[in-house]
């Protein structure tokens, strides 16, 4: 019996390569054999490369996947499962509806070709300090994969629908998104097709759309156009669920009660058709959780709150945007950052060359205290380069007081727009006709 744990290696292949899948993972195979340990969530790119003439030829990446494991392993130890992948270049197609009552023209859903180049990188990037990143893969995988094996729906209820809700800012659409690409590289070989599907449900309801009904049914159409097709994963994305609760509040205070209704009702039956397909998988977001429509909220089977970061996830978060930094030249001399296992088995000691890192250390605690969102942390280098008042290429000390400084000014402007939002007299709410 084989007890070793199997480490999943993502190999992209570059766009120009003609290798077959078998040769590159051979060549992958003995390139790693070089290594004692291997790190989750690490890639190996362009630099570390180059000692391999035929790797860096074809391969683009390769990246430890850290759904299974945290911490270093043992080359030996695990068994290596490859997936040989090319990065989709296309982009997004944007599919625009009009609505025939008010010539209206709006963007109804955005569709890529997964693996797409426009998320290379995103999962690896998005830090949290509990199991999301690890459950939600999990929990997708056995899901499709009860589809798979025609696991009767009404003896074990699987309606393949995730919810991920929280406060703005906290990584849920980037989440969705390096989810779906995760799923199409990792499944690659039962899906050798996939797409992803953001329907822009704001942009269905935002209006009171006479035809919202008549849309919502069109765009689906082409949604099962798509799924038809059972070897193309299909990952449907409806970003801000709650706009369907408005629409319902809004039908219940009167206002164009039978459009409204009539369009939530449809996305719902439509979204229940598409249970019908094996292939796919529903991901949703919200971000006032008690909003989001009760029918909807049945209807997910994983309903997860994903909040802002932790100190430890800021800190990762934050160290590694001075990596980037330095290896960018923005900072000078490269130095290094610790890892948050190296400053806790020193126990945080300030030495010469930890005196940086434990500083960080600090901000991120500062950071996590007042609920700073991930999106807010990553804009948090660049606002700090106006703290230096034109000085190029600070070193990295002077650079994380600078953060010190971005961090507060950050929240000076986030309390007196709060004030001022509050001071506000509330909005008349104005309809088409009402
Ligand atoms: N935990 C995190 N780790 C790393 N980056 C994060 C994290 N949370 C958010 N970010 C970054 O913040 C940015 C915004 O993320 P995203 O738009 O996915 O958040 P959201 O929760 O969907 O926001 P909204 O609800 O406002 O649409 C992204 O660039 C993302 O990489």
């Amino acid at each position: 019996m084989n007890l070793k744990n199997s480490l999943h290696v993502e190999v992209a292949q570059k766009r120009e390569s003609r290798l077959c899948k078998d040769r590159i993972k051979d060549l992958v195979h003995s390139h790693l054999a070089n290594y004692v340990c291997l790190t989750p969530g690490a890639s190996i790119t362009g630099p570390e490369l180059e000692e391999n003439i035929e790797l860096q030829e074809h391969v683009h990446s390769i990246t430890f996947c850290d759904v299974d494991h945290h911490t270093e392993v043992s080359a030996t130890a695990v068994d290596l499962i490859y997936h040989v992948y090319k990065l989709d270049t296309f982009g997004v197609e944007t599919d625009t509806m009009t609505d025939a009552s008010t010539g209206e023209e709006f963007a109804a859903a955005d569709v890529w070709s997964l693996p797409a180049q426009d998320f290379h990188g995103l999962w690896e990037n998005l830090v949290y300090d509990t199991k999301l990143k690890e459950d939600t893969v999990r929990f997708v995988e056995t899901a499709l994969d009860f589809a798979d094996r025609g696991v009767d729906p009404h003896i074990v209820s699987c309606n393949r629908v995730v919810l991920l809700h929280g406060p703005p800012g906290t990584g849920k659409t980037s989440l969705c998104r390096a989810l779906a690409q995760k799923l199409a590289i990792r499944l690659g070989d039962r899906f050798p097709r996939a797409r992803l599907v953001e329907i822009n449900a704001h942009g269905l309801f935002s209006k009171w759309f006479a035809e919202s009904g008549k849309l919502v049914a069109r765009l689906f159409e082409r949604v099962v156009e798509i799924v038809s097709d059972r070897r193309l994963l299909a990952v449907v994305l409806v970003d801000e669920v709650e706009s369907l609760a408005a629409a319902r509040r809004a039908a219940i205070a009167g206002l164009e009660p039978s459009d409204s209704i009539r369009a939530v009702n449809a996305l719902l039956t439509q979204l229940d058709r598409l249970r019908r397909f094996p292939n796919v998988l529903v991901l949703t977001t919200s971000n006032v959780t008690g909003a989001i429509d009760v029918a909807f909220v049945d209807r997910a089977d994983l309903k997860r709150l994903v909040g802002p970061p932790s100190a430890r996830a800021a800190y990762q978060v934050l160290s590694g945007c001075c990596s980037e930094l330095m290896a960018r030249g923005v900072i000078t001399q490269r130095e290094r950052v610790f890892s948050l296992c190296v400053l806790e088995s020193a126990r945080f000691a300030e030495s010469a060359g930890s005196r940086a890192s434990v500083r960080l250390w600090g901000l991120a605690q500062e950071a996590a205290a007042r609920g700073l969102s991930g999106r807010a942390l990553r804009r948090l280098p660049v606002l700090a380069t106006l703290q230096g008042r034109g000085m190029k290429a600070p070193d990295l000390l002077i650079f994380i007081e600078w953060l010190y400084a971005a961090l507060h000014q950050y929240l000076e402007d986030a309390t007196q727009l709060d004030d001022e939002h509050n001071q506000r007299p509330p909005p008349v709410v104005v309809t088409n006709g009402h």
